[in-house]
């Protein structure tokens, strides 16, 4: 069914680091009888691969989310690929988050950057803290199985290492080969068939996108097949976005590990009067709307708002 034109908004707002290449990131919010959802896959993503994206965003506005069965989700603070001391600030002003995850394997750096990144994070989090790993594909196995070891002495202890290579076999290999535990992000959410994992004992524990994987209850069914341990992650939106990733966190029957939901913080500005920002470690359980003047300030340039537009009806015609 047609949107009204009213009933959508794109988006562009700055990020304080840059993060997975980008300095500013952009996005449609749409709004429905159940409330406001995100769609903002990133500019890599084509239409066929946003379809998911736009299924989570269709379900939010459309149905909103299950009900939840806690009032808090403990979360992880997300360290860009920075320098030491910016690092050591990140952590020291999360908002009392016990967990860190850290950007590593960024293009350009060296292995010298990401271990003093890895002792400020320590250092700012202090001993009885956990500290994870993302790589985000770039390892090949050999590369992988040694900079875990060396990474692991340096965070002094990784609670694990997110998609330290590419493919499910990859990551089953490297399993066998390390003692540090093994997430799968990229595995699931960009996958053919997301349960290969499972079925080859590729991953200790699995990390959930609500949007690249097409909405909460689809990301809660995928959940339950699966069988793993889940960490809910964020992709990046804004505080509106961010709101169906906290609703399955708050509604998945185990929640043994802390979530990287906790991306507010990257963010300059948002959409939303109080952003979700931890406290304790932790986010509340509830769904903000966005403040008409933040979302007029966040207004996207013409030229943006047409490319949306465009992306919207391109991936509309395959739904
Ligand atoms: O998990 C987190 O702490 C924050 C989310 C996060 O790291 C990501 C969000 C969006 C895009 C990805 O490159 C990245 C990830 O790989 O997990
Ligand atoms: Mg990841």
């Amino acid at each position: 069914m047609p949107r009204n034109p009213a009933d959508l908004h794109v988006w562009s707002l700055p990020l304080r680091n840059r993060f997975r290449g980008l300095t500013v990131r952009d996005g449609l919010l749409v709004r429905g009888a159940a409330g406001w959802g995100e769609f903002s896959p990133f500019w890599d993503y084509d239409a066929a691969e946003s379809l998911a994206w736009w299924r989570a965003a269709r379900e939010a506005a459309d149905e909103g989310w299950p009900a939840p069965v806690r009032t808090h989700v403990p979360v992880n603070v997300t360290v860009p690929a920075v320098d030491a001391a910016t690092a050591h600030r990140i952590v020291r002003d999360s908002g009392g988050c016990r967990t860190a995850k850290v950007k590593v394997a960024e293009p350009g750096q060296s292995l010298a950057d990401e271990l003093a990144r890895l002792e400020a994070v320590r250092d700012a989090l202090g001993p009885d803290g956990a500290i994870r790993v993302d790589a985000n594909a770039a390892w090949d196995l050999d590369t992988a199985v040694s900079r875990l070891v060396a990474l692991d002495r340096a965070a002094g202890g990784l609670e694990y290492a997110e998609q330290p290579v590419p493919g499910v076999d990859d990551l089953a290999a490297l399993r066998r080969r390390t003692h540090v535990p093994i997430a799968a992000d990229e595995s699931i959410r960009r996958a053919e068939d997301p349960l290969a994992v499972a079925r080859a004992h590729a991953a200790d524990v699995v990390v959930l996108k609500v949007q690249p994987l097409g909405g909460v209850r689809a990301c809660l069914e995928l959940a339950e097949r699966i069988g793993l341990p889940v960490v809910v992650s964020s992709a990046l939106e804004s505080s509106v976005g961010l709101a169906a990733g906290v609703a399955l966190a708050a509604a998945l029957p185990e929640l043994p590990y802390a979530c990287g939901l906790a991306t507010a913080q990257l963010f300059r500005a948002d959409l939303v009067t109080h952003p979700f920002r931890p406290v304790d470690g932790a986010l509340d359980v509830r769904r903000p709307d966005p403040d008409p003047e933040l979302l007029a300030a966040a207004r996207a340039p013409q030229e943006l708002t047409g490319r949306w537009a465009a992306r919207l009806a391109a991936v509309e015609a395959r739904a």
